[in-house]
């Protein structure tokens, strides 16, 4: 779906009207079941059942693919990003740092992440420009006409982020979807915040890093955007740099 205003977008992503398909991960154990199906809230009968292996396996592998590789892509495009911006770099890393100096100890707390003001902004610019999903699908329950578009029941219908997060202004509503929207939102923000605030917390706070290899062509046919190079640093601890204090 190339294009299309906010307006029409928000018809297409109101609870009622569209919903998404029914994705499920591959056969595994002999049959197939809807991802959600051990989480499900609403569903009391499946909790009161011991997890089947079989699910188990299936949210290892949710985990594994929608969890670990998105996560990966994100913490790959902030040290490109970065690099190319040395200016936020420099503001980031000072804010990292004051965190550094107000406690004790190396670990990381929830408080500390949420004083990472800074932090968050990298972290949410860093996934509007690298768009880890590029797109996801919806299906149309009902014929329905957007905008002078027809769409037909039973329709496949992408929703294009590159395309919103890039070009729409920002303020509108839908205008920033990295973990979708809906009933089918990403069931895994909080955890991708967390890992990215870490991430940057420990990069810009304990090291200046150089790149190795600046190119920036893709990996081909990936579905997540990612550079071929797998964007190889060369890290210097700051407190080698640094003068005793
Ligand atoms: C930067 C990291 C991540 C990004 C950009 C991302 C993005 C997305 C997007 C765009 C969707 C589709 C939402 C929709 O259709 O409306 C999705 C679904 C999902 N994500 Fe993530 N995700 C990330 C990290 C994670 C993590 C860490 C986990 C779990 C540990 C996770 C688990 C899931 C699951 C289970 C779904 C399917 C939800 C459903 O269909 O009901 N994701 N994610």
């Amino acid at each position: 779906m190339m294009g299309v205003s906010w307006k029409r977008r928000e018809k297409m992503l109101v609870k009622g009207s569209w919903r998404p398909s029914a994705r499920s991960l591959p056969d595994v154990g002999g049959e197939k079941k809807l991802q959600r199906t051990s989480f499900s809230p609403c569903c009391r009968e499946t909790h009161s059942q011991p997890v089947k292996n079989s699910e188990i396996v299936d949210n290892l592998l949710t985990l594994m693919i929608a969890g670990h590789t998105t996560t990966a892509a994100a913490m790959m495009w902030s040290v490109m990003f970065l690099h190319e911006n040395r200016e936020t770099q420099n503001v980031l890393r000072e804010e990292q740092l004051s965190i550094t100096k107000m406690k004790q100890g190396a670990s990381i707390y929830h408080e500390d992440l949420n004083s990472m003001r800074y932090g968050l902004k990298v972290f949410k610019e860093t996934l509007r420009m690298s768009n880890v999903l590029l797109w996801f699908p919806r299906v149309a329950l009902e014929d329905c006409t957007i905008e002078g578009y027809d769409i037909k029941k039973g329709w496949h219908v992408n929703i294009d982020a590159t395309y919103i997060q890039r070009f729409d202004e920002m303020q509108k509503p839908y205008s920033f979807i990295p973990f979708g929207s809906g009933p089918r939102t990403c069931l895994g923000i909080n955890m991708a915040k967390v890992t990215m605030l870490v991430f940057l917390h420990r990069l810009t706070g304990g090291y200046t890093g150089t790149l190795d290899d600046s190119d920036t062509c893709l990996e081909k046919k990936a579905h997540i955007p990612r550079i071929r190079s797998g964007c190889p640093i060369t890290l210097k601890s700051l407190s080698k740099s640094m003068p005793e204090a």
